[in-house]
């Protein structure tokens, strides 16, 4: 194949989307290599930008500073070398799993004697001996998904990028797949020289690769690489193993600051967004650790509560702002205040998070602002439009949602669903006559 160097090189790589002043910055100043050999995965909360990497490492996308090179050569247009898998492959309904891989022969070039024989081969391969013949709507999630990877690797890509190719799958298929592919990529049966992988998923990152480049979001961005020095096959009760994943959620999680950052939509700066945790599953999360001792292991705490890595860091950050745990190494701990609220009366509890919450940018605004209105109540619009100096409109609208839902549970403010207004839920007064 020629050539030591690196397959990849993402070299201080930004990619921003919209213009100002409503830009998003999906990933900041990224660095890092990935050479011949290597499984790498990219690891990190959703939004940090890791479909967005995939993007432009496959030339799908083009950066808006720093550069992509590929075997040296800085990457223009697509990637003739890499292929990509997504987290759901649209296959051919009306062709069977051999027309549905020949055609992806045909469309590489394979000459027509040749690509039966191959596609049989890679069907064989994937583990789907004996289907040639069967539709999509045929087959199981898996097995659809076994099509799509035949169909990546007619491509004979050196590059296999996959985008969440297992979450789509139930437990069982995931797991088989996942087992087959290392199988297949350490029989070095494939004309594939690396593989980066994009996950939430941390076990799975563990498990498969050889590297972990790990990343968090606003902005998108590099905080941490490990290698994963374990041979296979991988055994998930092993220590080294648990370590391993005990230290990426170390890096992950508990990254919120103590003094939430921010300021209200508008004002220079970067408004802090905050996390789409509903408060009973924070109150549950204080629950269980309370029953727990007031403490536990964040990642077995996940498994346990069977929580994927998303969900558990969302409600972990919402935990962490409203003061109620604090996460370190790996660990997450109550706090007295998380202990008092899990113990506390609902009445009890709203105050705490009334208390807690008017301490958020976003929350305060929204307060003062219907307290600075006459009869108490503002057009949602105002709050929407004013969020969207800082926010997408989908993530404007979110934090508005977000806003609401916990407006609600402490009582500072409702929303009028008929009107489409936030209201106080006690009026002032109204001047007398
Ligand atoms: N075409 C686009 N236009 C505007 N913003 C975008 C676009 N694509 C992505 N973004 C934003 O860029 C950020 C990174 O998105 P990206 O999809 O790369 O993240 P991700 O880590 O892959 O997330 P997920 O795991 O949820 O897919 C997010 O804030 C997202 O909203």
């Amino acid at each position: 194949m020629g050539g030591t160097g690196p397959l990849v090189e993402v070299r201080n790589v930004s990619k921003i989307y919209g213009r100002p002043p409503r830009q998003v910055v999906a990933v900041e100043r990224v660095s890092f290599e990935i050479r011949p050999g290597e499984f790498v995965a990219l690891l990190g909360p959703s939004g940090c930008g890791k479909s967005t990497l995939l993007r432009m490492i496959t030339g799908l996308a083009q950066p808006s500073e720093g550069e992509i090179r590929y075997r040296g050569q800085p990457l223009r247009g697509i990637n003739p070398y890499a292929t990509i898998v997504f987290q759901t492959f649209a296959l051919y309904p009306w062709l069977t799993v051999l027309g549905n891989v020949e055609l992806a022969l045909k469309a590489r070039g394979v000459p027509p004697a040749q690509r039966r024989e191959r596609a049989l081969q890679l069907i064989d391969m994937v583990g789907l001996d004996g289907f040639e013949h069967a539709y999509p709507r045929e087959l199981s999630g898996g097995m659809r998904q076994k099509v799509g990877f035949a169909r990546a690797l007619a491509a004979e890509p050196e590059l296999l990028c996959m985008d969440e190719p297992f979450s789509a799958l139930d437990v069982l298929s995931a797991e088989a797949l996942r087992g087959e592919l290392m199988e297949l990529w350490l029989s070095k049966r494939l004309p594939i020289q690396a593989i980066l992988l994009v996950t939430h998923n941390i076990e799975e990152a563990v498990w498969m690769a050889d590297r972990l480049i790990l990343m968090d979001k606003d902005p998108g961005r590099v905080i941490a690489e490990l290698e994963v020095r374990l041979p296979h096959p991988r055994r998930r009760k092993d220590a080294y193993f648990q370590a391993m994943v005990d230290r990426v959620y170390a890096t992950i999680a508990g990254r919120t600051e103590e003094q939430v950052p921010g300021k209200r939509p508008g004002e220079p700066g970067r408004a802090y967004r905050m996390p789409e945790a509903r408060i009973n599953a924070v109150a549950g999360l204080t629950e269980k650790l309370l029953e727990e001792g007031g403490w536990a292991d964040l990642y077995r705490l996940a498994e346990e509560l069977r929580y994927e890595l998303d969900d558990m860091l969302t409600i972990v950050e919402a935990a962490e702002l409203l003061g109620f745990v604090k996460v370190a190494e790996g660990d997450i701990t109550l706090t007295p205040l998380g202990e008092a609220f899990a113990e506390a009366s609902i009445l009890a509890r709203k105050e705490i998070v009334a208390g807690r919450l008017l301490r958020l940018p976003i929350i305060r605004w929204i307060y003062e602002t219907l307290h600075a209105d006459d009869d108490g109540r503002v057009s949602a619009d105002y709050f929407r439009e004013q969020l969207q100096l800082d926010f997408t409109p989908e993530e404007a609208e979110r934090q508005l949602d977000i806003a609401i839902h916990w407006g609600r549970y402490a009582e500072l403010f409702a929303y009028d669903e008929d009107a489409d207004e936030l209201f106080l839920e006690e009026v002032p007064a109204p001047a007398m006559d």
